[in-house]
């Protein structure tokens, strides 16, 4: 019988809690959690970290000392390494722990990886303050009922509130889920709320709050029972919570630290002055590439990244995106076509059965930032933007059922959009994306066309 892990026999012994992450998932743990593990002062930083309404892993990993395996899933074969820098996990309901930590002089830094829903902006990327979950934070956080609040916002917005109050010092925020400039982002959607609900907080939030705009990457499928029983085959350890994830991983930080971070350099984070080129690199070559293979190739029947990038036809798909992509990036040819050449053989390692399920979430927060802006930028270059074009026509299938299964956090808002004839929906979809030329849309219908068959 395997055992489970403890830190009488594994790992490290627990580090004090000078970090707090919000959203418990898989990226965390093969990434925030991982370069902190690896830092040269590891010793001294502990995570405590915040699980969605439920428990989720993080009971399994109370179980285990909040110790867990990270596999490194190369081509070849796995590694594993336990982690030890979760300190601490709670539910997401546990508000009173969280702003006790930010009372916490010995807390400097706060990061999340809460999805692109988590922020709850609208179209425009304001908070979205007709939600009736951030409508009820504003209207507790006036009330001074600070442990009533219910999303990532208004959590934040009630921590800081509390730290404020409690003198605790200055703090860092770090958004490290996938959107463009996600510092100057989250940044937006807190003093949104505080302008509405604690005005006398943007004092402090000028003085006393940095953030931090960053670029992250390894790609991080959902957890499986392949790699449970990997860890159990191989290490001899029976560990729920373990998750693999590839070998490669990048991570590029930008912005305003204020306060001690971990030596996350020592652990191969880069601090640079300007995320921007990283961050467009990342975001439309990996991520667009992505739910290109999400969309169109979910059409033609493939699931994981590895069988749909295997496929001529799809790969010529995958390409003629990156062509568009690379006509209106701001980096040398050789960056991008090297750049491209690594994406194929990650894309390619057969052993990460990556779902393209797990990609296709929420496309309506995706396709406008990875999509959109090459694909409007090249037409008006007077090129055509066909990779891109291509991408659209699929969302617009999946919309309508085709492909992968649809699940998105604005369901509601854009339910509609799949009604209609496939020329209805084609127009709906360019009106939402604001696609205005009309090559562009002629040319998407009759794409969608093809991918229908
Ligand atoms: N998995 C990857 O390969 C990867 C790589 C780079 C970046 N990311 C970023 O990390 C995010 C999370 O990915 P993951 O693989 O950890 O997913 P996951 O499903 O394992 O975890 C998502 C976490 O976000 C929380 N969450 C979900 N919706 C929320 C909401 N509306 N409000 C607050 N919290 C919410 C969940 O409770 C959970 O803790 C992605 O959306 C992306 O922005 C992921
Ligand atoms: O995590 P999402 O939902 O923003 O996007 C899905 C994938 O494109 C993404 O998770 C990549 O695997 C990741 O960004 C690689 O670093």
């Amino acid at each position: 019988m395997a055992r489970r892990l403890s830190r009488s026999k594994d790992g490290r012994p627990t580090p004090p809690v000078r970090m707090v992450h919000l959203g418990l998932g898989n990226f965390f743990r093969a990434h925030q959690a991982w370069y902190t593990d690896r830092a040269a002062d590891a010793d001294q930083w502990g995570i405590a970290a915040f699980a969605g309404r439920s428990m989720g892993i993080g009971a399994e990993l109370q179980r285990q000392d909040n110790l867990y395996t990270l596999v490194s899933v190369g081509p070849q074969g796995n590694e594993y390494r336990v982690i030890s820098s979760l300190a601490a996990t709670h539910t997401g309901t546990d508000v009173a722990a969280l702003s006790g930590y930010f009372t916490d002089p010995a807390v400097s830094v706060v990061t999340m990886t809460i999805t692109e829903a988590g922020y709850v902006r609208n179209e425009r990327g304001e908070l979205d303050a007709g939600n009736p979950d951030v409508a009820s934070d504003i209207d507790v956080i006036a009330a001074g009922n600070l442990n009533a609040v219910r999303t990532a916002p208004g959590k934040l917005v009630a921590g800081l509130v509390a730290r404020r109050d409690a003198g605790a010092g200055p703090i860092t925020l770090i958004s490290c889920d996938n959107v463009p400039d996600n510092g100057a982002m989250l940044e937006r959607v807190l003093r949104d709320m505080v302008s509405r609900a604690v005005p006398d907080l943007e004092q402090y939030l000028d003085d006393e709050v940095g953030f931090v705009t960053t670029m992250v990457d390894r790609i991080t499928p959902r957890a499986t029972d392949a790699i449970w029983q990997a860890v159990q085959d191989e290490q001899g350890v029976d560990d729920p919570a373990a998750i693999g994830t590839e070998p490669f991983s990048e991570w590029v930080l930008a912005g305003d630290l204020k306060g001690q971070v971990p030596d996350w350099a020592s652990a191969g984070a880069v601090f640079v002055d300007d995320v921007v080129p990283h961050e467009l690199r990342k975001l439309w070559l990996l991520n667009g590439a992505h739910s290109m293979l999400a969309y169109a190739a979910t059409i033609k029947g493939h699931q994981t990244v590895s069988d749909a990038i295997a496929d001529p036809i799809v790969r010529g798909w995958v390409d003629e995106w990156w062509d568009v992509a690379a006509r209106q990036l701001p980096l040398d040819d050789a960056v991008i076509a090297d750049y491209r050449a690594a994406l194929l053989e990650r894309f390619g390692n057969p052993r990460m059965r990556d779902q393209l399920s797990r990609i296709a979430a929420d496309g309506s927060q995706k396709i406008p930032i990875r999509i959109v802006p090459a694909l409007v930028a090249d037409r008006k270059a007077g090129n055509s933007p066909l990779g891109a074009e291509r991408a659209v026509a699929a969302w617009t299938l999946h919309l309508r059922g085709l492909g992968a299964p649809f699940n998105d956090a604005r369901a509601d808002k854009i339910a509609d959009l799949g009604s209609g004839s496939l020329e209805d929906s084609v127009s709906k979809v360019c009106g939402f994306l604001e696609i205005d030329d009309r090559d562009s849309k002629a040319s998407i219908l009759a794409l969608a066309r093809q991918l229908q068959g």
